[in-house]
């Protein structure tokens, strides 16, 4: 147990360095191997559930492949026959676990050999949710294909399963079961009718996993004819397998369960009833796996068989709904935002994908383009999250994620993410090729996801890698929590940890390439993520998105990019980075901190507003009354100077957001609206809203903006609208709507919706 962050570390660290010296013992046999009596010692009690906060720490080790040879086709072998840090290809050891199972950091259990050797079995990357013995419960006996042997940081060893798919769980009376393990006294072969209502048992408390293996038992020991049982066990598993969110074994449970009219003949009333059991079955985990349209076909099958059914008629509109979202992105935005609170946010909505292609994008690898014109402000994506762990779905353990073949380091959400896909790829084979589809930052070998031994293959070391490429921060409820809480705030900052930490993959957004310029912007109402263009998009462009928040300092924000995502950005804004001469962009950086210590120390309240002297000094910084951004005005190195527009060359960053300036910009609209210079606060406003990129014009009244630059982010709403009621307090009506307009259009882009528009800036 550590106790401290510095324990904790050096704890991490010991961990890394045995991991990496134990690679001198590669092929070594293990000597002083703990015996039975410690082992049994060791799993004899389940230990009371942890209280308090626990810290789980799991290394992804160095990256191997799974097995993908069926058991049958493995030769077998023994424990002492294991040799260190080592993948025993071809092989397979057949295990009796002896233990009561606990999580450590995998779940671990003792487990024999046929022949009475004894050795702790490990078992990574399993359901946090479920519990130990859901894995490996006492007395049972499994296989684990071509296993991998390990001293562990104890000084013992341990077999370590990584892909959960190499240990299969062999039911009684498999071909593989060594003699020592069958039942002493052979049971005479039970009857499937007895699986089924040992199945129904299990399904009754609540332990589905149970139930679908004894339905499974039950259809392996069905005869031929003895149809109405087969069904039975069939439909009660789909219901089983639905439960347990394996969506595609439900389908075809579902479908297999549907009994066949004879032949000239017409179904019973019975059967007509299971008929339409097996139907809602199957449209409900259609609807799981987002085939809307079959599962309004199983919808109106189930009506068929059972007419004014009311789970179907509801069932229906739900289909109807999504159906609608699908094809035509109609959504209430307004509702879901209502509706999605912290304890909802995994929302019921279909996807909407509307004039894109996955296309090449050169040395970008593959990217999202437009297939026809995209008008700024257009939805073309709206796309329910793959899989999403929120932050503020709080459980008693928090796990730390070492990944050894990336040296990244990750904790909380970003770890349990990766047990969320795992489980979800190993019952979904289907959707398993889709997620496999997407970048894994150059991964081999690319397995593709088959079925062996009746587990899908799944690669946890591929999975990781297409998770830490695609994954994506997301608020807890919605992106517009952020700015209803009346302190300016950076909506799309994922760094801003207690707004964000949840996290997620989202699929088709994963194909959008980053630019810090980008076209489009994303924000999320619960696990949906909406994507708009923040530009006119034309026919054939490229989509992209920022990843991270540009901060003002260029260079570190091309960091962020390469280290967490492996490409530096060459958008214009980087480039026009890029050009700054050094000393210019270290005289930026030192009078950024300045700034940033002067808006630290110069918070603005209606109780404490800004004096004539504060408002002189932001206005040095800001170079007010000298530099209008025009190429007339010479950029700067002098060292003396406090002028921080002058570090941004107008001949380079002509028209391109000088990210350095905004919230200084930010502070002297505020500053100058509680003095009511009304003057002063549209032109901060306009400077504001030019140092983000907004090509602002007023020719007769009328207010025209060119995007081609903009920089997507919350103060413009707020430069916008300061603007906006200048204006009207001026009796410039007209122009005071006209920003008013702009600011609601930039809200809907950054934040999905309206409603929460008036509760920041109140009723117009
Ligand atoms: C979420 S994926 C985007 C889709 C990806 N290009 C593909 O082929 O599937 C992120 C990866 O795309 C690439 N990428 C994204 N934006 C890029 C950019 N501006 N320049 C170079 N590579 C980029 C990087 O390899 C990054 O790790």
């Amino acid at each position: 147990m550590v106790t401290s962050a510095t324990d904790y570390k050096a704890m991490l660290l010991k961990q890394k360095q045995l991991t990496i010296d134990a690679q001198g013992r590669k092929g070594q046999k293990a000597t002083n191997k703990p015996g039975r009596a410690f082992l049994e010692m060791l799993f004899a009690k389940q230990g009371p559930p942890p209280t308090g906060y626990m810290l789980r720490t799991c290394f992804i080790s160095y990256a191997y492949p799974p097995s993908i040879i069926p058991t049958a086709e493995l030769k077998p072998m023994l424990i002492p026959e294991l040799r260190l840090e080592t993948h025993h290809r071809g092989r397979v050891l057949i295990l009796r676990t002896f233990g009561l199972p606990q999580r450590i950091q995998a779940v671990q259990n003792a487990v024999e050999d046929a022949e009475g050797n004894v050795e702790r079995l490990a078992l990574y990357n399993t359901d946090p949710k479920h519990t130990p013995e859901h894995s490996l419960l006492r007395g049972v006996v499994i296989a684990v294909r071509e296993p991998f042997y390990k001293a562990t940081m104890d000084g013992g060893y341990t077999i370590r399963v990584d892909h959960p798919s190499d240990l299969v769980r062999l039911p009684a009376g498999h071909e593989s079961i060594p003699a020592a393990f069958a039942p002493r006294f052979v049971e005479l072969e039970l009857p499937a009718e007895s699986f089924k209502a040992s199945g129904n048992a299990a399904y009754a408390k609540k332990d589905f996993a149970s139930a679908v293996d004894c339905y499974s038992q039950g259809l392996r020991a069905c005869s031929e004819d003895d149809g109405a049982l087969r069904y039975d066990l069939l439909r009660n598993r789909a219901n089983a397998n639905l439960l347990l969110g394996r969506f595609e074994g439900a389908l075809a449970d579902a479908e297999a369960a549907v009994i066949p009219v004879p032949a000239g003949g017409e179904l019973d009333e019975a059967s007509k009833k299971l008929n339409g059991k097996a139907y809602y079955r199957a449209g409900r985990a259609a609807y799981a796996l987002r085939m809307f349209a079959r599962a309004d076909g199983y919808i109106k099958d189930v009506e068929r068989y059972t007419a004014g059914d009311e789970d179907a008629k509801r069932e229906r509109k739900r289909v109807a709904a999504r159906i609608q979202e699908e094809s035509k992105g109609c959504y209430d935005f307004a509702a879901m935002s209502k509706s999605s609170s912290i304890t909802h946010n995994r929302l019921d909505h279909a996807d909407f994908v509307a004039a894109v292609e996955i296309k090449s994008a050169g040395q970008r690898g593959r990217g999202l383009f437009a297939t026809r014109n995209i008008k700024v402000g257009d939805l073309f994506l709206c796309e329910k999250a793959f899989a999403v762990v929120f932050k503020s779905e709080k459980t008693t353990e928090t796990y730390t994620m070492m990944n050894l073949n990336t040296n990244r380091g990750s904790m909380g959400p970003h770890a349990t993410l990766l047990f969320d896909i795992v489980q979800k790829l190993s019952h979904n084979p289907e959707q398993a090729k889709l997620y496999f589809d997407l970048h894994d930052g150059g991964y081999e070998p690319k397995l593709t996801p088959e079925i062996v031994d009746g587990v899908t293959v799944v690669d946890t070391f591929r999975t990781a890698a297409v998770s830490e490429f695609n994954r994506f921060g997301c608020p807890n409820v919605r992106s517009s929590d952020g700015a209803t809480q009346r302190i300016p705030s950076l909506s799309g900052d994922e760094d801003a940890d207690d707004f964000h930490g949840s996290i997620g993959v989202w699929r088709v957004a994963s194909y959008i390439n980053h630019a810090c310029d980008g076209n489009a912007v994303r924000v999320f109402i619960g696990d949906m993520m909406i994507i708009r263009a923040t530009r006119d998009i034309k026919e054939g462009d490229e989509i992209t998105m920022r990843y991270t928040n540009p901060k003002e300092d260029g260079p570190a924000s091309r960091k962020k990019t390469q280290d967490s995502w492996g490409f530096e950005c060459d958008c214009a804004i980087c480039m026009a980075d890029l050009a700054v001469p050094p000393k210019q962009l270290e005289r930026r950086r030192a009078l950024n901190k300045e700034v940033e210590k002067f808006l630290g120390s110069n918070r603005l309240t209606l109780q404490s507003r800004a004096g004539a002297a504060s408002i002189r000094k932001a206005e040095k910084f800001h170079a007010v009354n000298h530099a209008k951004r025009c190429p007339s005005h010479r950029a700067s190195t002098d060292s003396q100077s406090q002028d921080l527009v002058a570090t941004y060359d107008p001949a380079v960053y002509a028209g391109k957001p000088c990210l350095a300036l905004i919230g200084l910009g930010q502070w002297l609209c505020q500053a100058h609206n509680f003095e009511s210079s009304q003057r002063q606060v549209i032109a901060c406003a306009n400077r504001s809203l030019a140092n983000l990129g907004y090509g602002i014009k007023i020719v007769r009244k009328k207010l025209t903006i060119d995007y081609t630059h903009r920089h997507t982010e919350a103060t413009a709403i707020d430069a916008a609208m300061y603007a906006a009621h200048a204006h009207r307090y001026l009796g410039e009506e007209n122009l005071g709507l006209q920003y008013t307009k702009f600011a609601k259009q930039l809200w809907e882009t950054l934040y999905g919706e309206l409603k929460w528009f008036k509760e920041r800036f109140g009723p117009e």
